[in-house]
């Protein structure tokens, strides 16, 4: 979880690469979300552990929109009711936490399916013993923050139990894998690069909202493939927000003080140099998932020859050279155009520059996607 980026201090790419020289903003606009208590109410427990995935359907592409505020007091139709379980429901309802039940494990917890009477499926993150001093703080805060947010590209919270010697985390769940788990062709067929460029503006505009709209700007910190869950209809969801902290709120401050956290490989090398964190650090990380997107490879491949082992150094090497296509997943084999390859990964770089004011915003971000995505599907039509 915790780690420091060996060689991640690389070329100073800002002298060489064209995409930096854009126009330069730094977001201080935080929008007010109204505080939702979100009191635990319904949700009744069925014990049987059968049944079809819950897999959302599509939803609309979601337009980041003119009016922050307009945007947080939209109601959605997908948001979940909250559920209202005890600890013996949740027990009951897991077997016991029953390893028949178990669909993942993290670092701080371990990840069980439930399925409520109404035939929702939920997934129940419960927090490790042998983490209980860390986990207080980390499990408040992720409570904390979950309960507060509501955008279709942030898994939603949906209740929580604290009590005695167990934190447990309820959340809507989400059927599909991590992203990770697709990139490495664990879940069937391979990610077309439309799909993964859907994953990358759904994700993109998950994190928007954390860094514009909520009450306070929210630094989700550890944004990487194996925290993005995809649903059945591939899109994405940003999850866990363990590491998750509130941004500056004073309208002069644009970063604050904190323990380096997040996970080797997507670290912001300012962040890890000075303990100053702003929202530019997830858009470094972004950049790194933006190749990892593509490329499939991990951020630090160790298995790798010396000159590939870092992923964002080998792909600005095969930029530099003109060899957008070099950077493609091995197992995308459709041909895509390499000025929407160039785009794209100018804008990965961008994202991932070593100086966060060369970043950009999410929202700009979002924006070249879909720019990106515009021209993409041109060149498709051109092709067929
Ligand atoms: N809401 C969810 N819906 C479906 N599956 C989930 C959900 N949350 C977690 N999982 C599964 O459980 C696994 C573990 O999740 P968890 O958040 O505990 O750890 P992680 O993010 O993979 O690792 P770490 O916390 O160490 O970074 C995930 O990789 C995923 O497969």
């Amino acid at each position: 979880m915790l780690g420091i980026v060996p060689g991640m201090c690389f070329v100073c790419f800002s002298f060489l690469c064209p995409c930096f020289y854009s126009k330069k903003k730094d977001v201080s606009e935080v929008a007010v979300l109204p505080r939702d208590a979100n009191k635990l109410s319904s949700g009744s427990v069925n014990s049987s552990h059968n049944g079809s995935s819950s897999g959302r359907g599509p939803g609309s592409s979601l337009r980041v929109p003119p009016s922050p505020s307009r945007f947080s007091l939209s109601s959605q139709s997908s948001r979940m009711e909250p559920v209202n379980l005890s600890l013996n429901q949740i027990s009951k309802m897991t077997h016991n936490f029953s390893s028949s039940y178990k669909i993942g494990e993290g670092y701080f917890g371990t990840v069980f399916k439930g399925e409520l009477a109404d035939g929702r499926f939920i997934a129940i993150k419960r927090a490790k013993k042998q983490h209980f001093a860390t986990l207080r703080a980390e499990f408040r805060n992720e409570v904390a923050l979950l309960t507060k947010i509501e955008h279709k590209n942030l898994v939603q919270l949906l209740g929580y139990v604290d009590q005695g010697k167990e934190r447990i985390i309820m959340s809507e769940y989400v059927s599909n894998g991590t992203l990770r788990e697709h990139l490495d062709g664990l879940r069937g067929k391979t990610l077309d690069f439309s799909q993964r460029l859907e994953i990358a503006i759904d994700v993109a505009h998950g994190l928007t909202y954390l860094h514009l709209y909520a009450e306070k700007p929210i630094i989700h910190r550890d944004v990487k493939s194996s925290n993005i869950l995809l649903t059945e209809s591939f899109r994405a969801k940003v999850a866990d927000f363990g590491f998750a902290r509130t941004g500056p709120t004073e309208p002069d401050q644009s970063q604050i003080e904190t323990d380096v956290r997040g996970t080797a490989g997507y670290l912001d090398p300012e962040y890890l140099r000075s303990n100053q964190l702003t929202i530019k650090s997830d858009v470094f990380s972004f950049g790194i998932l933006l190749l990892e997107i593509l490329s499939a490879r991990r951020p630090v491949e160790v298995n790798r020859s010396v000159d590939e082992r870092i992923t964002i150094r080998w792909a600005f090497d095969n930029y530099n050279k003109g060899q957008v296509t070099e950077v493609k997943d091995p197992l995308l084999k459709e041909e895509i155009d390499e000025g929407v390859l160039t785009k794209y990964l100018c804008l990965a770089f961008q994202c991932a520059a070593p100086t966060r004011t060369d970043r950009p915003v999410m929202k700009e971000v979002v924006e070249q996607l879909w720019k990106i995505r515009k021209e993409y599907t041109r060149s498709r039509r051109r092709v067929l």
